[in-house]
């Protein structure tokens, strides 16, 4: 059995940290704060953050074929080039909905940007109902909506050979599985793989390691926990020193360490102050697995 070590690597008090990704040509983590509104990256060997403030809630940050990044802000999808701090949006969703913003967002094996939307919270999990959908932003930067309905959309990734997409829509407390057109960019056969137990809470973001096992993020739940999706039996959790852990992603040398954002929105001073490291980055080392490096936006 390895060890297993969990690190706070940055205390930046992050509202609502999300959407780690590992951007390897910069050696560094990126993700957001969804409600201080900015995207961060960290980089171990410098051990600082720099930050872009943006105008609007800034909810997932992928990587682009063609250098820099593409975001989803507000409920737009926007490029950002990092070095000149410029957003620049491609195209809205949503338009009816004014109260709705994007949440998590990752980018599929073949190159197409998949983010879903939800109300705008009044607390954390306090939202009004089936308000989001889950959409597509192809290369040709078309847009393609899936489905409605959704309550909080969340976590999402793909399996190893491509023919599931793995999604979460938080109050469903439900991991699902969708069968998964490669080609087409196209979902179907919608089931549940993982519902979680009381302790575990919320599911929220997700990843997938080399062995086809997901990890999965429990906001309120302080863990991340490893899912056979074949089974559906948990493996494995890991507890970490804050309750609000929000997401995870695989990176550094050969991505085989785990980075785990967390949130510190919708806790008092009494909570705050029995968990300092709320709103904090956190590595894990130690687990054993790797993960996979993420797909860039083909746009
Ligand atoms: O991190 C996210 O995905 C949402 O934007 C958060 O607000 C939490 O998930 C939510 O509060 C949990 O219910
Ligand atoms: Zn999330």
């Amino acid at each position: 059995m390895s060890s297993v070590k969990i690190e706070c690597v940055a205390s930046e008090g992050f509202r609502i940290g999300e959407s780690p990704v590992w951007d390897e040509k910069e050696g560094a983590l990126l993700c957001v704060d969804i409600t201080g509104r900015k995207v961060c990256r960290w980089s171990p060997a410098a051990k600082q953050v720099q930050t872009v403030p943006v105008d609007a809630p800034v909810s997932s940050v992928a990587l682009r074929k063609s250098g820099d990044y593409v975001i989803t802000l507000g409920t737009r999808f926007a490029t950002l080039k990092w070095k000149e701090q410029l957003v620049t949006t491609i195209t809205h969703v949503d338009k009816d909905k004014p109260n709705n913003r994007f949440n998590d967002g990752k980018v599929d094996p073949a190159g197409r940007y998949f983010a879903g939307t939800m109300a705008e919270e009044i607390r954390p999990a306090v939202l009004e109902r089936r308000q989001g959908s889950l959409y597509t932003l192809c290369s040709d930067l078309s847009v393609v909506k899936h489905f409605d309905q959704v309550d909080i959309s969340n976590g999402l990734d793909w399996s190893l050979d491509h023919k599931t997409f793995f999604y979460i829509d938080s109050l469903s407390y439900s991991v699902d599985a969708f069968d998964y057109d490669l080609q087409t960019g196209k979902i179907g056969n919608r089931r549940s793989i993982y519902r979680l137990e009381k302790e575990e809470s919320i599911p929220d973001g997700m990843c997938i390691d080399t062995e086809g096992k997901l990890w999965v993020a429990c906001y309120d739940g302080g863990r991340v926990i490893r899912l056979d999706p074949e089974t559906g039996k948990r493996l494995q959790t890991v507890k970490l020193p804050v309750d609000k852990t929000t997401s995870c992603c695989f990176g550094g040398k050969d991505y085989s360490e785990m980075y785990v954002t967390s949130a510190s929105d919708g806790m008092d001073k009494e909570w705050l102050s029995r968990q300092p490291q709320a709103g904090g980055l956190f590595k894990i080392t130690g687990l054993g697995v790797k993960g996979v490096p993420p797909y860039p936006f083909a746009g």
